[in-house]
């Protein structure tokens, strides 16, 4: 049987408390979505796949990147030494937290500090090219065993000074240089809706269980009310869009964390045209639902 790697997120609403700051979510909710996890690595392992995990930066990144003005670079930014060095630490006890539950739980996590790997270059312009020293010590801790966490990060960048590194960008640029067979991420909502489902939760705000990856225009809003500095669901559709553009074979998913389709995804179930799943499917015809 082929070896298939997959890509989890988990994002930082569904494993943070993005109207906190540095605020885990409930412990019930992660809980689940971690053991999800676990469940969902004993399944691929004993079929002979393997897991990447990037997780997002919620609480633990984005309020504290607005407050520094960290994105645009630390040129506009008078306390950016500050700033810088506290959104790492921030982040580092967030990966430390999410690394050891899941050690516990008998999962061989090895953590990557996206900063150690890459300098970025005009932050999401930045080229496939400088990516691959990321990749290629993600492949490398693959090829022993382990399963790599990496996670959404404060950055330098060569034009802007620093930057701020969504796991989003990390995802995509991962499978141009890792064969991946499924991304997935993990929120805390079923899927992409025509606006947030948060505030709309009527009949007239659907879930909309497939989005054609070619499709130009964006219907959907985008109205988080969360501090989101790296483009919040909007930022992750055109991610996952570019994911599936530059490579149609990928299955590409958002869904909730603690749902039946987050562990039947994470275990690399197949998608099942038939099944009326609570999700959605990034593909590049109507057609290509079933992988
Ligand atoms: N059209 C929409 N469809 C679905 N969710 C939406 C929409 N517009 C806004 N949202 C909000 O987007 C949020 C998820 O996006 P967010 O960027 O917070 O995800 P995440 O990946 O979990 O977080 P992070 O970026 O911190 O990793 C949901 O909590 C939801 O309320
Ligand atoms: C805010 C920071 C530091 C990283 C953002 O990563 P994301 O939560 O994956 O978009």
């Amino acid at each position: 049987m082929t070896k298939k790697v997959i890509i989890v997120k988990l994002g930082g609403a569904a494993i943070t408390d993005k109207r906190g700051i540095c605020q885990l979510s409930d412990p019930s909710q992660l809980e689940k979505t971690l053991n999800q996890v676990e469940t969902a690595y004993q399944h691929l392992t004993q079929s002979g796949h393997q897991l990447i995990l990037i997780h997002g930066a919620g609480s633990f990144g984005h309020p504290q990147a607005k407050q520094y003005n960290l994105k645009p670079g630390w040129t506009t930014s008078a306390n950016y030494l500050k700033g810088f060095s506290h959104i790492r630490h921030c982040l580092q006890s967030l990966s430390q937290h999410i690394c050891s539950s899941l050690e516990s739980r008998n999962v061989p996590v090895l953590a990557m500090s996206p900063l150690d790997y890459i300098q970025t270059q005009d932050c999401e312009q930045t080229p496939t090219e400088l990516f691959k020293p990321m990749a290629a010590r993600v492949q490398q801790y693959l090829d022993l065993g382990f399963v790599p966490v990496l996670h959404g990060d404060a950055v330098l960048d060569q034009i802007r000074g620093c930057t701020i590194l969504s796991g989003d960008i990390i995802m995509y640029q991962l499978t141009r240089l890792i064969t991946v067979t499924r991304c997935i991420f993990v929120t805390d909502v079923n899927g992409i809706y025509k606006t947030d489902p948060k505030q709309d939760k009527t009949d007239k705000n659907p879930l909309i269980t497939q989005i054609l990856a070619q499709e130009q225009e964006l219907q959907q809003s985008n109205n988080n009310t969360m501090v989101d500095v790296t483009g919040g669901m909007q930022g992750k559709i055109k991610w996952a869009k570019k994911i599936v553009l530059s490579d149609d074979k990928i299955d590409c998913i958002i869904c909730k964390w603690g749902s039946k389709e987050a562990l039947e995804m994470m275990s690399l179930e197949p998608i099942v045209k038939q099944d009326s799943y609570q999700m959605t499917i990034v593909t590049s015809t109507l057609e290509s639902v079933v992988s």
